[in-house]
């Protein structure tokens, strides 16, 4: 092992390629490049072929049919075409119901998908979380009635990874006659999904969270009873009207691989991936006395810590002590925005508290030595920062 590899722990962040997958991706790059639409010759067919063999393993992934994935360029454009394709098709179809029920820690592209709808007349209602960041049952029951249309809450938080009680959210989704969404992308993979078992209509996937290409992504779309969409874009029409656009072959084989191992392998990595997340915060918690994980212990992801420092300190600071180990502030997506992760805040973390927190992400291709170096590096980057008033 090269003893200067940084150590990489950012998995909510995105995952790494696996080689099978990018085997699996190569011919479709190399040797046979063709438009999988064009189905008037051979080289065509054999990629139209590749995706739909791609969309079944897709399917069997989250126990749905082959023909309820629509293929996306992530769960950016899933969750926006889940949420404003559901609100708008409702409404030309002479629907009454406006209300959008959500959670305060959901993912940005949830949240603003959801914001832009209010302009057009929805109502968003965005509920608090618990100081465990679970969605409180009992409100979300009182919120959702027979003008709700959609609830969509996220299965598992890319910063705290707390794994929402699914099947009890979309039973009363349905029972109040409302669409229910889950946004996936961080549990495909970590915990067992199916979109019956939870009463998912709508379910958002991304590649690049399970091991697949970045750019790929897909929309679980039910079909008993059908569920339709006004679609994001105009075009040619291609994913049953969903979503024109070229598929790109390529991606779309290497999101089916992915989905294929994790489906294989999802619960081995669990156990594996749990194991190392308990020793780096042992680890951790020996050498930072006062260190806390936010979120709740008992309903979360396989392979996600999210720790608060002792203070006075600034994550950013333990962060530049220790500059071998690839972790994070919080959500990837908002990095570009200096403010303390909204997701902690609405646990009701104080600001200073949010500014001390790293997020922590052990995957698939995490070793056991990794943990330990992790461990001794962040303490030690802790108690660095500590001491050079980072946190004043
Ligand atoms: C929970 C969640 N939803 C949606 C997204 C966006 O996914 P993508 O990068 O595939 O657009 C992310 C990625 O950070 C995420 O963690």
């Amino acid at each position: 092992m090269r003893p200067n590899r940084p150590i990489y722990l950012d998995n909510h962040a995105t995952t790494p390629v696996d080689p099978r997958v990018l085997a699996a991706m190569r011919p479709w790059w190399e040797e046979n490049f063709a438009n999988p639409h064009s189905v008037e010759h051979a080289m065509g067919r054999a990629a139209e072929e590749a995706v739909e063999q791609a969309r079944a393993e897709i399917a069997e992934l989250i126990g749905a049919e082959a023909r309820e994935v629509v293929l996306t360029s992530g769960a950016t454009e899933s969750n926006n075409l889940a949420i404003k394709g559901a609100a708008r098709f409702a409404v030309q179809q002479g629907s009454e119901r406006r209300r959008i029920v959500t959670l305060a820690t959901e993912h940005k592209c949830v949240l603003e998908s959801i914001r832009d709808l209010a302009a057009e007349g929805f109502e968003p209602a965005i509920l608090p979380v618990g100081p465990d960041g679970l969605a409180d049952l009992d409100r979300l029951r009182q919120a959702v009635d027979d003008r709700t249309l959609l609830v969509s809450v996220m299965a598992v938080n890319n910063e705290i990874g707390v794994v929402q009680d699914l099947a009890a959210i979309g039973a009363l989704a349905r029972e109040a006659g409302a669409l229910f969404h889950t946004d996936a992308a961080q549990a495909a993979g970590r915990i067992p999904l199916d979109v019956e078992a939870i009463r998912a209509d709508l379910l958002s996937l991304s590649g690049h969270k399970i091991y697949g290409p970045k750019g790929i992504g897909a929309l679980y779309v039910r079909r008993r009873p059908r569920v339709r969409l006004a679609p994001l874009f105009s075009g040619g029409g291609q994913e049953r009207g969903f979503r024109s656009g070229t598929l790109p072959a390529p991606l779309v084989v290497g999101l089916g691989e992915a989905a294929r191992i994790a489906a294989i392998e999802g619960m081995l990595d669990a156990g594996r991936v749990s194991e190392q997340r308990d020793i780096l915060l042992r680890g951790l918690e020996a050498r930072v006395p006062g260190i806390r994980v936010n979120g709740s212990r008992a309903a979360r992801v396989p392979g996600n810590l999210n720790l608060t420092f002792p203070g006075p300190v600034d994550a950013q600071g333990i962060m530049q002590a220790a500059p071998g180990v690839c972790v994070s502030t919080g959500s990837a997506c908002s990095s570009a925005a200096v403010e303390p992760s909204y997701v902690l805040r609405a646990l009701g973390i104080p600001e200073a508290e949010a500014r001390a927190t790293l997020r922590i992400g052990i995957g698939r291709f995490t070793s056991p030595a990794d943990v330990d170096r992790a461990a001794a590096a962040l303490a030690e980057g802790w108690r660095a920062a500590s001491a050079s008033g980072a946190g004043e």
